[in-house]
């Protein structure tokens, strides 16, 4: 099958076939708006070139520290939060063995790639610390601002563990910053140090930048092929150049989210029936988020995981409140297939299926699924792909990427800024007596009688 296809024939009993035309003038608008720099927030459009324009220098430098850490590693700590570490968390799912992190350091070959920074648990990190615990290991801090609290905090843990472990000497050759090309108080530190350091290039902003060093120096630690990576997102980037919406599926899943929302269905829910794609949904939930959730709209990403969530959110999905779509992301090939084994009684009246795959099973359950939600009155798209490689998984990033943006114009908003993600952080400095925020946190303390 093709890497990717998009499949809207479960939407006839919610989208009339004039509609998607209908939003061909719209579409075309905010392709011009996108490919054009026309639209708001026009200097973060450089991840729509990526796949094909990008510092192959420093493509060759990722690819020798990737070396580097494999060889002298068994761990590498990747701090970072929101953009800056959920699609290097979703790759690494995407394509690694599903119990990737409980098998042997032979069976892997190569470092676990672990996450810190993207909470503020002292829980996680302390079991971190614990789990690394005499393995050699490195660190790649990543953040654009370079202040961001939770990265920040976690990097003071760990710098400090790596200098006891290594000596300052040491700890420094096993640091690798990913940051702003020139600003910032990360940039200055690792100068300072003389940390390698990688870009987050200016026009990319944090949520569309898995496929700059942010994503591919874990993804390549990980053994993931990050050539085929980019060969796959550059095959998308030139696949989805078409505005007119019979030849762009990208664009066809932008219009009809938008059709569907202004019709009420207010919440997108993205499902797998892959395990190993949980990830991908929560990269996923920032992109989509980040991008339309502003100027009082925007269609609220959600997710599910089947068949598991069938049995909890199953029920509400079916029957609650009629304001849910659906986005499946289906897989065509498994990268195993196993069959329901034969037995020697029935008591669980399985024999029909015995010799069938369990993949096929599975199939059976997401066209089972889409026909009932479909009856339940929740409109159901799906995202066909054909494997779980690298290849893939870049194609399907800069689908979903594309779209986004393309979804965002069509909804009248700058996809490409973040204002309101400021809100709780200067309520959080406040309280925690950061200089410069200390009368925020005075009045903060009174409302909540603190
Ligand atoms: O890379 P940084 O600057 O640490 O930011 C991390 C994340 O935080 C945000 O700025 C939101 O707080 C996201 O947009 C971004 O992905």
């Amino acid at each position: 099958m093709e890497t990717l296809s998009f499949d809207s024939s479960a939407l006839k009993k919610f989208v009339h076939p004039n509609e998607l035309g209908e939003m061909q003038a719209m579409v075309t608008a905010a392709d011009s708006e996108l490919r054009n720099g026309t639209g708001a927030g026009a200097d973060f459009r450089d991840w729509l070139y990526l796949p094909t324009d990008y510092d192959k220098d420093e493509f060759a430098r990722i690819k020798a520290a990737a070396k580097k850490i494999q060889a002298d590693s068994e761990v590498l700590v990747v701090i970072g939060i929101g953009g800056s570490y959920l699609g290097a968390r979703m790759a690494v799912d995407f394509l690694h063995h599903s119990f990737y992190q409980a098998q042997t350091a032979a069976d892997r070959k190569q470092p676990l790639v672990l996450f810190a920074g993207n909470s503020l648990s002292s829980s996680y990190i302390a079991d971190l610390i614990d789990v690394i615990g005499d393995r050699d290991f490195s660190v790649n801090v990543i953040s654009k601002s370079g202040t961001t609290t939770e990265p920040s905090i976690a990097f003071r843990v760990f710098r400090q563990l790596l200098e006891d472990k290594y000596g300052v000497d040491g700890a420094n050759a096993r640091i690798y910053a990913t940051t702003d090309r020139q600003r910032g108080a990360l940039k200055t530190e690792a100068d300072a140090e003389g940390w390698e350091t990688f870009v987050i290039p200016d026009g990319v902003g944090g949520r569309f930048s898995v496929l700059t060093a942010v994503g591919l120096l874990p993804i390549a630690v990980s053994g993931a092929d990050i050539d085929q990576l980019m060969a796959g997102a550059a095959k998308a980037e030139a696949t989805y150049v078409n505005p007119d919406l019979t030849q762009n599926e990208a664009y066809q899943y932008a219009a009809y989210r938008n059709i569907l929302y202004r019709k009420g269905y207010t919440t997108e829910l993205l499902e797998n029936y892959e395990p190993n794609m949980t990830m991908l949904a929560e990269w996923w939930k920032q992109l989509a988020g980040e991008s339309e959730g502003k100027d009082q709209k925007g269609i609220y990403p959600s997710s599910a995981n089947f068949t598991t969530d069938l049995h909890s959110l199953g029920q509400y999905i079916q029957e609650g409140r009629r304001n849910l779509m659906e986005t499946v992301v289906k897989l065509a090939e498994p990268n195993h297939n196993v069959k329901v084994p034969s037995a020697k009684s029935d008591p669980d009246g399985l024999k029909y299926l015995e010799g069938k795959e369990i993949d096929w099973v599975n199939t059976q359950a997401y066209r089972a699924v889409v026909a009932a939600h479909t009856t339940g009155g929740v409109p159901v798209m799906t995202v066909n792909i054909a494997k779980e490689d690298e290849f893939t998984l870049g194609y399907l990033i800069y689908f979903f990427e594309v779209a986004i943006a393309i979804s965002g114009y069509l909804n009248g908003i700058n996809p490409f800024n973040q204002p309101g993600v400021e809100a709780y952080k200067t309520n959080m400095f406040g309280l925690l007596g950061k200089p410069g925020f200390e009368e925020i946190g005075e009045q903060l303390k009174k409302e909540i009688n603190d």
